[in-house]
């Protein structure tokens, strides 16, 4: 569905991707992983057009997704790192964004209120203000508002970000069934292995601009990779033999 070859980009001089390869199949979840500044939100803002590549090349479906970008981002969707709600809009309208023009107020309103039924929130919610929501809750919210339009892909940012670790399991409980049940493919970058174990299909490692390792979740915990192995038991190293980041 999406192949990425030999991704490319500098900033500076400094190459923070150096040749990425990476393959996402339909209907798969693939987690991204990697130590802080590798480079994983530089690559998924080159997927979505936010940032242009020195080199190499992202498909959608076989053709470049630079020549079909309007109708890959009509059947996206995002949960954002914090959530990223707009603060002046209600919870519906936060939802129902995109949608609004399109189906207008009443029909919008509606099909919100049953997106957030399907995380977990109640109608009361939708009329509220995301500063009224605890931190748990937005992320339900921006949860909704990444499957209102019924998306083929979804990205999570880091979906568990300033979650304590009980709000984090139902939210990567809820990530999995969300994917499952509609079929969407999913790229998630996290750094919260638990997250990898309980969204992915697929698990893929950048280190130094590049995929380290790739392979499914349940071959992670053998893979004969020592940084990768590290990287799962959150292990440190001695000082000048850790990867660069
Ligand atoms: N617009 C930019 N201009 C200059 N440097 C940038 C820009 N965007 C990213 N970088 C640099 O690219 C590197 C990778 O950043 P990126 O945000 O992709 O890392 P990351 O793997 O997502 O890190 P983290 O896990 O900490 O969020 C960093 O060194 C960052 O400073």
């Amino acid at each position: 569905m999406i192949e990425v070859r030999g991704l490319t980009k500098s900033f500076g001089g400094k190459r923070v991707l150096d040749g990425v390869d990476l393959d996402l199949t339909e209907g798969e979840s693939l987690v991204v992983i990697g130590g802080s500044g590798t480079g994983k939100s530089v690559l998924l803002r080159c997927i979505l057009g936010l940032e242009t590549p020195d080199a190499g090349r992202i498909l959608w479906r076989g053709k470049p997704l630079s020549s079909q970008r309007a109708e890959f981002l009509d059947g996206f969707g995002m949960l954002f790192q914090n959530a990223a709600l707009f603060d002046s809009l209600p919870i519906w309208r936060n939802v129902a964004f995109r949608l609004l023009p399109r189906l207008g107020r009443k029909r919008a309103r509606a099909l919100a209120i049953e997106k957030l039924a399907r995380v977990g929130l109640a109608a009361e919610v939708a009329d509220l203000f995301p500063a009224e929501l605890s931190g748990g809750m937005r992320k339900r919210a921006g949860l909704a508002r990444a499957i209102a339009a019924d998306p083929k892909v979804i990205f999570f940012d880091e979906p568990t970000t300033g979650l304590d670790p009980i709000r984090a399991a139902a939210i990567n409980a809820l990530i999995r069934d969300i994917v499952d049940e509609t079929g969407a493919s999913a790229i998630t970058i996290t750094h919260d292995m638990t997250s990898v174990r309980s969204i992915g299909d697929r698990v893929a490692l950048l280190d130094r601009g590049q995929v380290r390792w790739q392979g499914d979740v349940s071959q992670m915990e053998h893979a004969q990779d020592d940084y990768l192995q590290d990287f799962i038991s959150g292990r440190a190293r001695p000082m000048g033999s850790q990867p660069q980041g």
